[in-house]
């Protein structure tokens, strides 16, 4: 399947830091637009249907998958995620750039449907920091933190299946690799298509 704008694809073991990136890479760059993924988690916090997920339940999740309304799905620490059709298909048939934020699976999922997909691994520093960064964040239990945990190596070891890694040590110079990547790759994707006007309009030079 081939759409005019650029895919990216963010993943990462839970706590690495990737909802935070991908938030502060949205805040720089108005011409990205994350897609809100189906879930058949309860929400947590001041999460909001719509918002951060479509809160679904696990019935109606599989009806969706029977009905072939997702590009990709996987099941994610116990509870079902994926990506509609719907939620970015209309974006990049217009030629714009979308960010997915999903798991290693869906990821490897999505490099099969559209090979020009750009997928970015978010590492952490350490392991340390990793359980550190969980249990900071305060909204996960301790028995949820050490399944993470196990869940992270075997993410982890998927990385070199990705185009990029990213190790998110300094939270900033993560987000400059990320802005790094966005860039070239919309400058790649432009000069492929041989025209003045779109390499300046990827450099921001319109
Ligand atoms: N395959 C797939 N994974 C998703 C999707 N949406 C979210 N995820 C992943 O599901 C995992 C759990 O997400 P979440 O429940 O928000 O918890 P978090 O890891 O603590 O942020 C993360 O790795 C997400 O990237 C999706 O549409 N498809
Ligand atoms: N570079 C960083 N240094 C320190 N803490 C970070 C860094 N990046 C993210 N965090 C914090 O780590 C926690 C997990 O980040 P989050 O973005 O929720 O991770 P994920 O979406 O990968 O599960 C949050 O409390 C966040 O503020």
């Amino acid at each position: 399947m081939e759409y005019p704008g650029n895919l990216f694809v963010v993943a990462a073991p839970s706590g690495a830091g990737k909802s935070s990136l991908v938030k502060a890479l949205l805040e720089l760059d108005a011409k990205l637009a994350v897609s809100i993924s189906h879930t058949s988690r309860a929400p947590r916090g001041q999460e909001q249907h719509g918002r951060e997920y479509w809160f679904i339940s696990p019935e109606e999740f599989r009806s969706k998958v029977e009905r072939g309304e997702f590009f990709e799905w996987a099941e994610v620490h116990g509870n079902l995620y994926g990506t509609s059709r719907a939620s970015i298909e209309e974006r990049m048939k217009q030629g714009e750039d979308v960010v997915l934020e999903i798991d290693f699976q869906g990821a490897l999922q999505i490099k099969q449907l559209f090979p020009y997909a750009v997928l970015v691994f978010i590492l952490p520093p350490s392991w340390d920091e990793l359980r550190q960064r969980l249990t900071r964040r305060g909204d996960t239990a301790e028995e949820v933190i050490e399944r993470r945990m196990a869940n992270a190596r075997i993410e982890v070891a998927q990385a070199h299946r990705f185009d990029f890694v990213v190790v998110n040590a300094v939270f900033e110079t993560a987000l400059f690799d990320l802005k790094a990547i966005v860039h070239a790759q919309r400058l790649k994707y432009a000069s492929q298509r041989r025209s003045k006007s779109t390499v300046f309009k990827a450099l921001d030079l319109p």
